[in-house]
């Protein structure tokens, strides 16, 4: 399996957002750093689903970036992206991984070290946990974590966790203190002025 990137771009598809322009700008800053999950909105329909994975595909190919697709593992398998990341709403992670088979990255949420633990074992190649702060990004989730909440889940598992939920430059360190291996973001670039400057100063917090 590949070594993971440290900066995961989740795509933002509601209404007036323009993920490809996003995507392209994190590409040129972040390269082979760079997770881009194809997350689209649920009301999307798998056609759209392929067509945007298959063109945020083809940006990250030139760049060695890794390309994952949220929820729709047959859109993952479909365009040839290297995994897929599933939560409480999807399949479960031993069934997504059998759907992607050994090779596949899979990443599952987990909130808590109990669920990380039983996802790990189930075949989980890394966790998202969160959220570690207040997201307007999505809504339904439970109270923010912190980072307290990020160590105790990466002091119950050996695969890489991905801090995620309101995660902005200024809050990497106190994340990475906590020991995540990443970050996961939709605002901190997709509502950026300067996305590849943005993007430049995640990529740098996560690797000084
Ligand atoms: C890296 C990462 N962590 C968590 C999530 C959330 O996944 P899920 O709980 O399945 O919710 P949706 O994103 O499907 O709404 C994620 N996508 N990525
Ligand atoms: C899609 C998603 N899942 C979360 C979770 O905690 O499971 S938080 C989240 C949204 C993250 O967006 P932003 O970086 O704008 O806060
Ligand atoms: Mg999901």
């Amino acid at each position: 399996m590949p070594s993971l990137g440290r900066l995961h771009l989740i795509t933002d598809t509601r209404p007036g957002r323009d993920p490809l322009t996003v995507v392209r700008a994190a590409l040129t800053a972040a390269r082979t750093d760079l997770v881009v999950q194809v997350r689209v909105e649920d009301s999307a329909t798998d056609r759209e689903a392929y067509d945007l994975a298959r063109r945020v595909l083809a940006l990250c190919d030139p760049y060695g970036a890794t390309c994952l697709v949220n929820d729709r593992l047959h859109v993952a398998l479909a365009v040839g992206a290297a995994g897929g990341h599933v939560g409480a709403d999807d399949l479960p992670v031993a069934a997504a991984r059998r759907v992607l088979g050994p090779a596949g990255v899979l990443g599952a949420t987990a909130r808590a070290p109990g669920a990380a633990t039983e996802a790990v074992a189930a075949g989980a190649s890394y966790l998202g946990v969160g959220p570690c702060h207040t997201t307007s990004t999505k809504s339904g989730l439970p109270d923010p974590i912190g980072p307290t909440g990020v160590r105790a889940v990466v002091d119950a598992v050996d695969v890489p966790v991905i801090a995620i939920g309101g995660v902005t430059a200024e809050r990497v360190p106190a994340l990475r203190a906590a020991g995540a291996y990443g970050v996961a973001v939709v605002g901190a670039l997709s509502a950026a002025a300067d996305p590849a400057r943005a993007t430049a100063q995640l990529i740098e917090a996560l690797t000084c």
